[in-house]
């Protein structure tokens, strides 16, 4: 079997003497995407600059397709690693243009120039910067040369694609243009991907494999589905979406269903085994996605915010307070009478996580 990609091994990396990623374990298969989601200063940048090579490993190992890389005594030069580290800032030589800086990554792995300038500007293209071709950076705005540098670290072929947050200053569509087109060149060549970023929505669309970091420590991980309907704790269901917790019973009626009561009203659910070993008076998770607006359980509406594909009505029920959402734009007004239903619940563990920091 082919080696990962990446192996930390119990990796600590530090700043001076404070180590700021602890003992860390990920594997990351071969073409495989990991999100690293966490909040501001949980780590995920120091834990790819040590990947990369910029920063050592305090203890435990980092491995790069089976070799290692990095130890307490050992760091290998960021250019003998084949990886490919996307900023969000990226500097660029003032002195070429866009198109020749795009095509320099191929140039320099020996590709002819006629070929690697018509490679880059297919790429420009698809990240809509083909109109940019010709200038050079001081006549490009900030959000330009940031898109630029972007499509340069894509023009480089690697095993590994490091992301740090690459698309944090990007307007929505370029976002979704960059994703694919960067999802799109790491199915292509096959490489792996880790992909830091502070946005649950991104991670959970992009990875197939999300691993949360609250302080320097891997919380959870596992797929976006898993990590998303099945958080070990409050601050991990937080951290990955919206989320309300109600106090219900809840009782199971096997085959992953059960029974919540809320208010004298019965709602059927789905639950997952882990939920049924504890049934009784629980307090339990509740995801928008997973009511539906009409039903049997009773609520006053506190709140509505229409979001574009949908409306999320925060309701005063007798089991707490919900975020309930219909899809569309709905009014309803503060204190009208609205009935819901739930469709499934999660079993959470109250204590907030491992830090006192909430949510970033
Ligand atoms: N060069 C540095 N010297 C000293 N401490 C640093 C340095 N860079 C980061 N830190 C500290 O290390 C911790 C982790 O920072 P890091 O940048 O890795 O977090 P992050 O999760 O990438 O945050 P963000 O999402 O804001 O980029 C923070 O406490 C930060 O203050």
């Amino acid at each position: 079997m082919a080696e990962p990609a990446l192996q930390c091994i119990r990796a600590s990396v530090a700043h001076g003497s404070r180590i700021v990623v602890h003992e860390l374990e990920l594997t990351v298969a071969d073409g495989e995407v990991l999100a690293l989601l966490g909040p501001s200063g949980s780590g995920k940048s120091t834990l790819l600059q040590a990947i990369a090579g910029f920063l050592p490993a305090a203890a435990g190992e980092i491995r790069l397709a089976g070799r290692t890389v990095a130890t307490p005594h050992l760091q290998v030069a960021p250019e003998d690693r084949a990886v490919a580290m996307v900023f969000q800032n990226h500097a660029l030589w003032p002195h070429l243009s866009v198109l020749d800086t795009v095509a320099y990554p191929a140039r320099r792995r020996g590709i002819r120039r006629r070929q690697a300038r018509a490679d880059a500007a297919e790429l420009l293209e698809r990240l809509s910067l083909g109109e940019l071709a010709d200038r050079r950076p001081a006549e490009l705005s900030g959000g330009e040369q940031q898109r630029v540098g972007l499509a340069r670290a894509l023009a480089r072929e690697a095993g590994l694609y490091l992301f740090d947050e690459p698309t944090a200053h990007l307007d929505t569509h370029l976002r979704a243009a960059f994703q694919s087109e960067a999802m799109a060149r790491q199915r292509a060549t096959g490489a792996a991907a880790v992909y830091a970023t502070h946005d649950a929505g991104e991670a959970l669309a992009i990875a197939d494999q999300v691993a949360l970091i609250d302080a320097g420590r891997l919380v959870q991980l596992g797929p976006p589905g898993q990590v998303y309907a099945e958080p070990v704790s409050l601050w991990a269901a937080r951290l990955t979406g919206p989320a309300s917790v109600i106090s219900a019973q809840l009782v199971a009626l096997g085959n992953g269903t059960a029974k919540v009561t809320v208010g004298g009203a019965e709602a059927k659910v789905a639950i997952s085994r882990q939920v049924e070993e504890h049934e009784g008076d629980r307090q339990l998770l509740v995801r928008p996605d997973w009511t539906t607006v009409g039903g049997p359980l009773p609520g006053v509406v506190l709140a509505s915010w229409f979001r574009g594909p949908h409306t999320d009505h925060l309701l005063d029920t007798p089991a707490g307070e919900v975020l309930v959402r219909e899809p569309g734009l709905e009014s309803r007004p503060a204190g009208s009478r609205l009935s819901w239903d739930l469709r499934r619940v999660w079993q959470v563990q109250l204590s907030p996580g491992r830090s006192s920091r909430q949510d970033g």
